[in-house]
């Protein structure tokens, strides 16, 4: 099976994109051409999916395995759980590296990025390819930290079911939540792996207990850990009755013993699993009718002799209804329990055609992801995963269809479906895929090329980045005429800067970074404006007169409202400039020029004389608005953070002060294993910087996650200071 890619390279072909036909980006189905791959030089990896030697299996089964025999998988979770660390496993046990990568070592597979690999930490989502057991697995390696939660959403929508990972000492974590919910939106069915069982104060049952609470899911415990951190050697397959034991003295984990569990040398054991399996059982037979109906049937009398595959089959029908996630625990770092997870993939979680896709796309090239290696294809069947190249115009978040008609045809049946939605059926959400939800950027800072000759240079940088990551929005400053770079957080921001030397060959000067405030209004207040303007022999004139008024909604679109006196004709052909006016207003709020929010806008009159341009309406209504938005009291708004952070007992004092002192608001302090979870709200202004200075005060042992909660009002005087510190008075 091991064979050296280098070898394979060199005989290597591509393939014109000519010859290539009926291409297909994404679920799709297209005819089998003959080809070689063509693979780029393999760094540590012993051969790619279905490939023997220099030879090639079955291209067939290379490039189009059956469809029930595919799992497209994510791997999520909070940062440092050990997603990497577990792909890592998984790709050697599979048989397509031939050493283990260490994230500690900088040597993974999946994190190829350069940053990544300084770091530590995933950043970019990363895709490989490989065979376990007669299956194909598609799988993708998702960042933890909250700075790239866009690109843990990008791909669960693609994606057909999930491990989540978590670290068996910390159960369910503050960004353990914000995927989970993702995975929600997505519909995805979920497998847990209790990593780390071999850490101090590692607890099987803590975790489980966590799921249940925090996340409300039902754990289903498919195993017990055969001891727990240092004592932590095997676990119990609670499904079949064996225990896995892995051989001390193998260094890979490769070698690993199977044994059913017996009443003479291991009664203990025995009796604790026959009651998790019987309560397996019952908590199963109460989620599927057609088990249910089996156990009441023939096997009520005794469990025992219900056969393990009838279980397993009806566990998967579970996972897939999502009414409950199968549980698994080990130890990715020291080799235990990545194996049973990898047949728990292919056994539990769907194949493609067990969730509902149905479009067809023609595009020029098919790639088959593995890391930062590609195969190039000629086509693949419904339910894989591929890449393509050349899709000027695609960005994140778009669903490829066949032609523009279909899209058409696609898009009238999802709005007749959403009209229809007390009905809740579903059709709309098979056809399109749901888009990516964009969170609001928090931080910004001005970006500066190294020369006014390599602006240009700076805009293609930005524009392909943000193609990539449409969590990063890039804009002008009307004012000075500078970019403002806009992201989720200090780290984003600093990426993107590394990404844009290393990638692009730019060296670029970044501006103090600040957050990204709003502003609002307290009362009413109403104003006019005229416009009077001649250009050539055309004069323009426009008198406005509106009113904006606070409203109750936490949206930064403003609400807008016409008095029945404004003529409709007037309104037909006008209707578009007044809108595009308000808006504007609303994007530069009077105090800081930050967006306004929570504001409606009623348009009292409106006078035009003949021949006046769309866009003169426009900016004497968006003149007028402002006027009225700064006549009015007016308030800033800030983002405010949750907050979890992770402290040994010994630290928790200073960690609260220092809290204190940043305008902290404490929720609550728990007791996970030998540490206090410290859980709260603070302003973002107060915590940039946050991680060294954390570091200081705990000898780097805490840990912390951030995400944005809500924008609230400044108190009076914070707001002052805030106000006069952007004023230059202080
Ligand atoms: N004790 C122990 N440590 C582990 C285990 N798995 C991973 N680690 C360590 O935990 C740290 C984080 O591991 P990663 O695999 O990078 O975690 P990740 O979830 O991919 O991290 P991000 O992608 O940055 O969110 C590294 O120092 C690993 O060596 C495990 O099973 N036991």
């Amino acid at each position: 099976m091991l064979t050296n890619l280098r070898i394979f390279a060199m005989n290597h072909q591509t393939i014109p994109s000519a010859h290539i036909n009926n291409l297909c980006c994404y679920k799709i189905r297209a005819s089998f051409k003959r080809l070689k791959p063509y693979v780029l030089l393999g760094r540590n990896y012993s051969s790619l999916p279905g490939l023997i030697g220099n030879d090639i299996k079955s291209l067939h089964s290379v490039i189009n395995p059956p469809i029930a025999k595919i799992r497209n998988i994510g791997i999520m979770a909070h940062i440092d759980a050990g997603k990497t660390t577990t792909t890592e496993r998984i790709l050697y046990y599979s048989g397509y590296t031939r050493s283990l990568g260490d994230v500690d070592d900088g040597d993974t597979v999946t994190d190829f990025m350069a940053q990544e690999r300084e770091r530590g930490i995933t950043i970019q989502s990363a895709a490989v390819t490989f065979d376990w057991k007669g299956y194909r697995v598609n799988l993708i390696d998702t960042p933890g930290h909250v700075d790239f939660t866009l690109e843990v959403e990008r791909c669960l929508r693609v994606l057909d079911g999930a491990v989540a990972v978590f670290d068996a000492s910390a159960g369910v974590e503050a960004q353990t939540l914000t995927v989970w919910r993702q995975a929600d939106k997505h519909k995805i069915p979920r497998i847990c792996f209790l990593n780390k069982m071999d850490k101090t104060g590692a607890s099987f049952k803590y975790a489980v207990e966590s799921i249940r609470e925090k996340l409300k899911a039902k754990p289903l415990l498919l195993q017990l850990p055969i001891g727990e951190a240092k004592t932590f050697k095997g676990l119990v397959d609670v499904v079949t009755k064996e225990k896995l034991l892995w051989n001390s003295n193998s260094n890979d984990g490769k070698d690993f013993e199977r044994k059913p569990l017996l009443e003479v040398s291991d009664p203990e054991l025995l009796k604790e699993t026959i009651e998790a399996r019987n309560a397996l059982i019952e908590q199963v037979a109460d989620l599927d009718d057609e088990f249910a109906d089996l156990v009441l049937g023939e096997f009520s009398e005794n469990f025992d002799l219900l056969p393990a595959e009838k279980l397993q089959n009806a566990i998967h029908r579970v996972t897939l209804a999502q009414t409950a996630v199968p549980v698994l625990c080990g130890s990715a770092l020291k080799n235990k329990g990545v194996q049973p997870l990898l047949d728990a993939v292919t056994m539990y979680l769907p194949s493609p055609e067990e969730r509902n896709y149905e479009f067809l796309e023609r595009i020029s090239r098919l790639l088959l992801p593995f890391a930062d290696q590609h195969i190039e294809i000629s086509s693949l069947t419904a339910g894989n995963i591929a890449l393509t190249v050349g899709l000027k115009h695609t960005a994140t978040g778009d669903t490829l269809v066949s032609s523009k008609s279909s899209a058409l045809a696609a898009a009238r049946r999802a709005e007749r479906e959403e009209e229809k939605q007390h009905r809740k059926n579903n059709e709309a959400e098979r056809l399109l895929l749901a888009g990516v939800e964009i969170p609001e950027p928090v931080f910004f800072c001005t970006i500066e090329p190294p020369s006014v000759a390599k602006q240009p240079d700076l805009e293609h940088a930005l524009k392909c980045l943000q193609r990539e990551d449409p969590s990063l929005k890039v804009r002008l400053d009307p004012d000075s005429g500078q970019t403002i770079l806009c992201g989720m957080g200090e780290l984003h921001i600093e990426i993107i800067h590394d990404r844009i030397k290393r990638e692009y060959g730019l060296e670029t000067y970044l501006g103090p970074l600040q957050v990204a405030y709003r502003e609002t209004i307290l009362n009413s207040a109403c104003a006019t404006d005229t416009l009077d303007r001649t250009l050539g022999d055309q004069r323009h004139l426009v008198t406005v007169e509106v009113e904006a008024r606070p409203i109750e909604t936490s949206s930064l679109m403003p609400v807008i409202e016409y008095a029945e006196s404004i003529h409709e004709d007037l309104l037909k052909v006008s209707q578009g400039a007044i809108e595009n006016g308000i808006h504007s207003a609303c994007l530069q709020g009077p105090l800081l020029g930050s967006p306004v929010q929570d504001v409606a806008i009623t348009l009292h009159s409106l006078t035009v004389h003949p021949g006046t341009s769309t866009t003169m309406i426009s900016a004497c209504v968006s003149r007028c608005v402002q006027k009225a938005l700064k006549k009015a009291d007016k308030q800033v708004l800030e983002p405010l953070m949750n907050l979890e952070v992770t402290v040994a007992r010994d630290y928790l004092s200073p960690v609260l002060g220092d809290l204190a002192q940043r305008r902290g608001n404490i929720q609550e302090i728990q007791t996970r294993q030998d540490n206090k979870v410290v859980i709260g709200f603070v302003p973002l202004a107060e915590i940039m910087g946050y991680s060294t200075a954390l570091r200081t005060l705990t000898s780097g042992s805490a840990t912390f996650a951030l995400e944005l909660s809500t924008y609230q009002a400044m108190n009076p005087q914070d707001q002052n200071t805030l106000l006069n510190r952007r004023s230059g008075l202080t």
